[in-house]
């Protein structure tokens, strides 16, 4: 069994592919629509679209521009070489940094936390082995 995506429900698709692509580094994969449900889906990762690569799931239900957040969702992690610097392009690129790096309460990892355009957040954790893997933030 492969983890292949995770979907998120957004409320305006290009806001959104803007913010996975401009602010934090993905490529955009692929996107389809489908009219008969109306709706349309982009997929987004840090990879070339192999399988080994996770991938987001976007989903614009047409017409549709915002979701209640609930309190159930967490959040997607991303591994970065330097969180401190990835902070600083995020909020370059005009992204919202909500917990500014750092160790994680209790122990030495760092992390920080940022929010997508729909308020989802997104984990960035520091980890050496994801320098130099020349996808994404640096
Ligand atoms: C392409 C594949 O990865 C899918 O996830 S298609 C699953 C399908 N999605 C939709 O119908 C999108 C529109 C729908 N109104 C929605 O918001 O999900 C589906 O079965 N979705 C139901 C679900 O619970 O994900
Ligand atoms: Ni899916």
């Amino acid at each position: 069994m492969r983890l292949l995506h995770t979907m998120l429900r957004v409320g305006n698709l290009q806001r959104s592919i803007d913010f996975y692509t401009q602010v934090l580094g993905m490529n955009l994969l692929r996107t389809s629509e489908n009219p008969e449900y109306k709706y349309s889906l982009a997929f987004l990762g840090f990879g070339n679209g192999n399988p080994e690569q996770a991938e987001i799931e976007l989903t614009y239900n047409w017409g549709t521009d915002s979701y209640e957040m609930g309190t159930a969702y967490g959040h997607i992690a991303l591994g970065v070489p330097d969180a401190y610097a990835a902070c600083d392009k995020i909020k370059a690129a005009g992204g919202n940094v909500t917990r500014e790096p750092g160790p994680v309460k209790g122990g030495t990892t760092v992390i920080a936390f940022v929010t997508d355009p729909d308020g989802y957040k997104i984990e960035l954790i520091q980890r050496k082995d994801d320098a130099g893997t020349g996808q994404g933030l640096r």
